[in-house]
């Protein structure tokens, strides 16, 4: 099981500072949520990790090694992410899409195995979209987009998944499948880290939280400690009130 230990993330785009050192650790075989406000770092935050950005200053270990001393292949059989509204692939067939999370575990020219089919077969149906294999990609819809691109994710058999708005395009089933197959997952031994921004979400399904705002991390701990009404409200400009339903703590929340 990985833990990641992020210390003093800067990440600069000209002259606008991004992440502003960003420091937080992420338990290994947990579900951790990471949320804030739009603009806080929080996709940039999973880009740095996964070896998407370069990070101006600062460390990424996993495990105790520094990310940065990487190969980018060594670094892909490590963490996979799957980010908000990916790229739609010129027409492809979906096998074939989940397939390309083989290539760092394959020879650098080698063609996919018996195994490598198997594997992505399972991850589409881990995924949901077996039902898909045969499709043409770029004819999907937003919500099979996104369970593919999971599949793909998976497919990679990373220890550490990134994930960015994964309920984005789903609707409330899916959306509670999905949180749920993150939940197993991380009984499995993968470190889950998910931008997430229905706080509900995260009260109900994360082990750990870290809130992010103008690049800087502002809190971590438990959901049921982090996300009070009082830092909810502070950080998001809202009135939060913490209720009781269905046997789950919930936030209601109102205009400030
Ligand atoms: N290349 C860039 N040049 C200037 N600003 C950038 C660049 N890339 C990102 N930013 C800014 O950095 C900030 C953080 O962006 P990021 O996408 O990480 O935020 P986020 O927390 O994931 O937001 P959201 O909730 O809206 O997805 C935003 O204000 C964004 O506009």
């Amino acid at each position: 099981m990985s833990a990641v230990e992020v210390a003093g993330l800067q990440v600069r785009a000209g002259a606008v500072t991004i992440l502003d050192g960003a420091t937080a650790h992420v338990p290994a075989g947990a579900v951790t949520a990471v949320v804030g406000p739009n603009g806080a770092g929080k996709s940039t935050l999973l880009r740095v990790l996964v070896g998407a950005l370069p990070a101006a200053a600062g460390t990424v270990l996993l495990s105790g090694r520094d990310l940065g001393t990487l190969t980018r292949r060594d670094r892909a059989r490590e963490l996979a992410l799957v980010e908000q509204d990916s790229p739609a692939e010129v027409s492809r067939e979906v096998l074939d899409v989940v397939l390309l999370g083989r290539t760092p575990h394959r020879p650098r020219w080698g063609a996919d195995s018996t195994s490598d089919v198997e594997t992505a077969a399972a991850a589409l149906d881990r995924a949901g979209a077996t039902v898909l294999a045969g499709r043409d990609f770029a004819t999907l819809s937003g919500g099979e987009r996104q369970r593919v691109h999971l599949a793909r994710a998976l497919a990679q058999e990373p220890h550490v998944l990134l994930l960015d708005e994964p309920t984005n395009h789903l609707d409330v089933a899916a959306q509670l499948d999905v949180l749920a197959l993150a939940r197993t997952l991380a009984a499995d031994g993968v470190t889950v880290v998910a931008a997430l921004h229905d706080l509900n979400h995260a009260l109900r399904f994360a082990d750990h939280v870290i809130v992010m705002a103008a690049g800087r991390v502002v809190a971590t701990g438990s959901p049921l400690e982090v996300l009070s009404e009082d830092l909810v409200g502070e950080v998001y400009g809202v009135r939060a009130h913490r209720v009781t339903a269905g046997g789950h703590e919930l936030l209601v929340l109102d205009p400030a």
